[in-house]
């Protein structure tokens, strides 16, 4: 995946400080079984429909703001006043507070059994914010998209707790999960999945349909200008960029005011200028629309985006960084990775490079 050098995402102050990394022990074994794991096809409420391909860039469709306006932690544009801080250890409290819409406790989800068993989750406990857009790294491995579908209800946890907007998912039957996602939860997914024959209207307007619940056009017209859509509304994916598709595809996630959105690689198919409109978006939708997302994402620039960026590491959280920029972001993969070269190099007696490792997003530590 290539990287984002879009839009500056906003004024650049440099995190400075040490990482205080919690204990990552090890790096599990990586292996696929069929866990029954995500996607049952409703999510968006539009299945798994093929994504068109996306189209050049620079078609000449209303283009949002790409900058986010003020990610400085307060979420709602305020001066930032804080000092900034690099990585620092997640501490959650033992109950998640009324500012979470999203909450994990001792979160734990193991694939298969025997020598094949992955731990892809090893007892994560967080809280994401109300009102904020949160950003998830991590390795590949490490347990993102797990996390994430654990969340939003499309996996079911082995041990441990999901509160989603003060309801315990958890233990929810599959009947009542749907219903869940349908209400409360909204999806962005890497491959758009729209449905190739209708327009972005009538995409947009889908989850709405399939729940059988009155489309507001205020609300229809807000979230479309919002996205910057009001010229291609009668274009059928095919007919749309990449970014323009993924745009129909943020609309389509907030069109039913769901409590959360959980966004997977939002940006991995586009280029740079339509990376930057769907994150400009999907920020502002925070800022100015008072949503909450949580986006799982490889690339720095695009979690620079977030208000908070959460570091997983072989199925736990590792650190989180506050107030992230691009520059910020990419030292604290480099200190966190090198932290656990170290402890891997003290656990097995070996010397040498570790401590000195430089990771770039190209190495794959947080960046594929
Ligand atoms: N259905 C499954 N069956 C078996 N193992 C699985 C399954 N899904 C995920 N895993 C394993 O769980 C671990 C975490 O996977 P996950 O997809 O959550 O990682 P990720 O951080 O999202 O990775 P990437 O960045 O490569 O998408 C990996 O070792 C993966 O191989």
């Amino acid at each position: 995946m290539g990287r984002h050098r879009g839009a500056e995402p906003h004024e650049q102050r440099r995190p400075r400080g040490r990482v205080r990394a919690g204990a990552v022990d090890q790096v599990e074994p990586k292996t696929v079984d069929d866990g029954g794991s995500s996607g049952d096809g409703d999510a968006a409420g539009v299945g798994d429909a093929a994504a068109a391909a996306g189209a050049a860039p620079g078609d000449g469709a209303t283009s949002p703001t790409t900058a986010p306006p003020h990610p400085d932690g307060s979420g709602h544009g305020a001066a930032r006043t804080a000092p900034r801080t690099g990585p620092t250890p997640v501490h959650t409290p033992a109950q998640p507070g009324p500012d979470a819409i999203a909450s994990a406790r001792a979160l734990t989800k193991v694939y298969g059994a025997g020598e094949t068993q992955v731990r892809a989750l090893d007892g994560v406990d967080v809280d994401l914010a109300r009102g904020s857009l949160t950003a998830v790294m991590g390795p590949s491995g490490s347990g993102k998209s797990t996390l994430m579908h654990c969340l939003a209800g499309l996996d079911s946890p082995t041990s441990g707790s999901v509160v989603v907007d003060g309801v315990e998912i958890s233990r929810m039957s599959q009947r009542q999960l749907t219903k869940l996602r349908r209400t409360r939860i909204g999806f962005v997914f890497q491959a758009y999945n729209l449905v190739p024959t209708l327009t972005a209207a009538e995409n947009i307007r889908l989850p709405l349909d399939i729940a059988r619940r009155p489309v507001d056009k205020a609300r229809f017209d807000a979230v479309v200008r919002a996205v910057g859509l009001e010229d291609r509304l009668h274009h059928r994916p095919s007919e749309l960029s990449g970014g323009q598709q993924q745009r129909v595809a943020c609309a389509r996630a907030l069109i039913a005011e769901p409590s959360v959105v959980f966004a997977d690689e939002p940006t991995g198919n586009l280029d740079s200028r339509s990376a930057a409109e769907v994150l400009g978006f999907l920020r502002r939708s925070v800022d100015e629309l008072g949503h909450s997302v949580v986006m799982v994402t490889h690339e720095p620039s695009a979690a620079a985006y977030a208000h908070r960026v959460l570091f997983l590491a072989d199925g736990r959280l590792e650190a989180e960084l506050l107030h992230p920029d691009e520059a910020g972001i990419l030292a604290a993969i480099g200190e966190l990775s090198a932290a656990r070269e170290r402890r891997q190099a003290g656990s097995t007696g070996t010397t040498g490079a570790a401590g000195t490792a430089v990771i770039t997003p190209a190495d794959g530590d947080g960046a594929r």
